[in-house]
């Protein structure tokens, strides 16, 4: 009985993303194309020459001597520049509210049309190496079975490396990104420039409208990366020779194990920006083993730093989330995530009594890859939360040193704003001032999603209501995204000026609700502000007694003032206090940090006896698969070993298997042949066949 080898096809992902390269886009008939237009593009284009009958208009302003003067223009103040109508109108409700989008300035009038055109649309691109040698797409005969691993290995390491010659280039629109394995560089690409949005599982015209927002209002708290750990190096085959040592046996040293990769939380980080520039990150690979008994040195480990309140999750397709591995909400924590490979032993290692003068050797075990999405979850104590114009960002600025911008109009912050609140030495609180919320921000309306999802991890909720103009007609909307960052409280913030503070509580509370019933569940406290002014001093009571009928005590303040702030905020920390103590107990339990990678080498110690055997009679094939089998899948003469030494034969033979069949074990394609000859009994023997086409 026998098996012959049949094929040992690769099927790196990689591999296929370099066979398609040639057919993906009609640049690549001139791939040099877009270069010159490039090096075009940077010649400063001349000035237009002034010809001598132009109309050369008046100057605005002139000395008497009829020298011109120079002008200056200034912006309006901004009160006169976002919704002016506010100031005069009675009474708006916030759904008819939009957020000011910078394309829609008042004074330069857009049809829809133009803004679209003035959207940041960066398109997609993709990168490829350009071959120096590269002249015309006929001669280039592109062999998809060239060795795909070195090209493979190139193309990731030059991108960050820098070396090599890239191109970059726009891709079709209709690219069908399914046929082509570039699609993995192209999804990067995306994700740098596109920020979060390509990510998320939201309905499609709200990706349409964070598309349309300007990098500066675009929080950069999600990003797509690919990681991958360092290949071991390989082991080598080699002998010593030295004068007056005859036969002095193998020497050949083993490969270094490849760079790991691991995870740090920053402290000064505050963003996931850092991810726009650098979407590939691979540890080095492990140096190959030398003859006198070598060892290969060991790959580079990297070391990926996040912010504090960084979630990790496996790259999710289809809109769908991926699992989370990793939540590192602490400054200095520190996981590793990938293993690096093991490197491959060389022929010294393989010196038995038997077997005197090995002349095997193991390749380097290839280094775990994968792609991750990481999302950054603020971490603050306290979230403010209320509806726009309520008093929100006031009240961070009376009780912290932060400044946010303050004014008299809706949506004034449109990212959130930390500050800290010193109590003690040793005592601090964490706020985060969030942007309003309006009716329907759990669907995303206003800044929606985005603010929801920080507020997830505040501790408390404080809630500022208003007063003044705007009656909230029943939900609010930005804010809630970012309350998810919020460990574990929420101030409530109501606008005490505002026609109804009850129903603008009402209609922030419901929103919370919808968002995340988790988030609404969070301890609150409610904060009725402008106290000063006389409308609010009015209804102070009505709101308090109707509060209070549903259990709910709430505070009344001037943020302006400075009046009831500080006993809001030492609420707050008292609430916040009690939360921390009673998260100790559940803290107590170490969380282990490598939990990924010791699953990585849980597989790679899986033991080889531990297989499954299926089988589909029609194509008369039999599945063989085991972890620990393909370990041994470098050396087709130590492998057909192996299958016999763990037992795979003997349970085929059980199975039925029959002069023929196919056995596929992981990427090897074998062919059965019963050898039985007569005088080696128990011999088998193995010959290896052309591969399958
Ligand atoms: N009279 C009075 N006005 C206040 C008080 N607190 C805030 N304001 C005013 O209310 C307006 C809005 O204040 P902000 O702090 O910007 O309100 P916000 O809740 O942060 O608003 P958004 O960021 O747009 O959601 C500003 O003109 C403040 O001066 C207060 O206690 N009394
Ligand atoms: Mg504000």
């Amino acid at each position: 009985m026998a098996f012959s080898l049949f094929t040992t096809t690769s099927t790196f992902s990689v591999s296929l993303r370099c066979q398609a390269r040639p057919n993906t886009s009609r640049n690549r008939t001139n791939p040099k194309r877009l270069s010159t237009n490039t090096n075009r593009r940077s010649q400063k284009p001349n000035p237009p020459q002034r010809k001598s009958g132009d109309f050369r208009p008046p100057s605005p302003i002139s000395t008497a001597a009829g020298d011109t003067a120079t002008t200056f223009t200034r912006l309006p103040p901004k009160d006169d520049f976002f919704l002016p109508s506010l100031q005069d109108s009675t009474e708006i409700t916030l759904s008819e509210l939009t957020i000011p989008t910078p394309a829609k300035n008042p004074k330069q009038e857009l049809d829809d049309e133009n803004v679209d055109n003035v959207r940041f649309d960066y398109g997609k691109f993709e990168l490829y190496e350009v071959d120096d040698d590269f002249e015309d797409e006929s001669e280039d005969d592109f062999d998809e079975n060239d060795d795909v691993d070195g090209e493979m290995e190139g193309t990731g390491s030059r991108v960050f490396e820098g070396s090599g010659k890239f191109e970059l280039y726009e891709v079709d629109d209709e690219f069908d990104e399914d046929d082509d394995e570039g699609i993995e560089m192209e999804g990067s690409t995306s994700g740098i420039f596109e920020g979060g949005d390509v990510f998320e599982g939201e309905g499609s015209d709200i990706k349409e409208k964070e598309k349309g927002l300007p990098a500066v209002m675009r929080c950069f708290d999600r990003a797509k990366i690919y990681v991958k750990a360092g290949d071991g190096g390989n082991g080598v085959v080699a002998f010593r020779r030295e004068k007056f040592v005859p036969l002095g046996g193998p020497s050949g040293g083993d490969g270094g194990r490849g760079g790991n990769v691991y995870v740090e939380v920053d402290g000064s980080m505050n963003s996931l920006l850092p991810f726009r520039q650098s979407v590939h990150i691979k540890a080095g690979r492990g140096g190959h083993g030398h003859g006198k008994k070598q060892f290969g040195a060991k790959g580079e480990d990297v070391v990926v730093k996040v912010p504090p309140g960084t979630v990790i999750r496996e790259a999710g397709e289809g809109g769908i989330q991926g699992n989370v591995l990793l939540e590192l909400l602490h400054p200095g924590q520190k996981a590793l995530l990938l293993p690096g490979g093991r490197g491959g032993r060389g022929n010294a290692s393989f010196k038995t009594g038997l077997n005197r003068v090995p002349k095997i050797a193991e390749n380097g075990e290839e280094g775990p890859e994968m792609w991750l999405d990481l999302e950054l979850k603020l971490v603050a104590d306290v979230g403010i939360v209320g509806a726009p114009n309520a008093g929100k960002s006031t009240f961070l600025s009376v009780i912290s040193a932060a400044q946010p911008a303050i004014a008299n109009y809706p949506f004034t912050t449109l990212l959130p704003n930390l500050g800290v609140v010193s109590f003690d030495y040793d005592a601090t609180v964490v706020v985060a001032d969030l942007p309003g919320l309006l009716e329907g921000a759990h669907r995303g309306f206003g800044l929606g999603h985005e603010f929801l999802r920080h507020s997830e991890r505040c501790s408390v909720l404080l809630s500022v209501n208003l007063d003044d103009r705007i009656e909230v007609s029943s939900s609010p909307s930005n804010a809630i995204d970012f309350l998810t960052l919020c460990h574990s409280l929420k101030v409530h913030v109501v606008d005490g000026s505002s026609p109804q503070p009850e129903y603008e509580y009402e209609a922030v509370r419901l929103e919370l609700e919808m968002f995340s019933p988790e988030l609404a569940e969070k301890p609150y406290l409610v904060v009725y502000n402008k106290m000063d002014l006389p409308d609010a001093y009015e209804n102070w009571k009505t709101f308090r007694d109707s509060l209070r009928s549903r259990g709910i005590e709430p505070f009344c303040m001037s943020a302006v003032k400075r009046e009831g702030t500080h006993d809001v905020i030492c609420a707050a920390y008292e609430l916040v206090r009690r939360r921390e103590a009673s998260k100790e107990e559940v803290r107590r339990d170490p969380v282990n940090l490598n939990y990924v990678a010791d699953m990585v080498k849980k597989q790679r110690n899986a033991p080889i006896n531990e297989f499954e055997i299926s089988h589909d009679s029609s194509s008369k094939t039999w599945y063989v698969q085991g972890l620990g089998l393909q370990r041994y899948m470098d050396s087709d003469r130590r492998f057909q070993h192996v299958l016999e030494a763990c037992g795979v034969n003997k349970s085929l033979l059980k199975l039925g298997v029959k002069e023929g069949d196919t056995v596929v074990v992981g990427d090897m394609e074998l062919v059965w042949h019963d050898y039985d000859s007569a005088g080696s009994t128990s011999r088998r023997k193995w010959s290896a066949e052309p591969s399958r086409s």
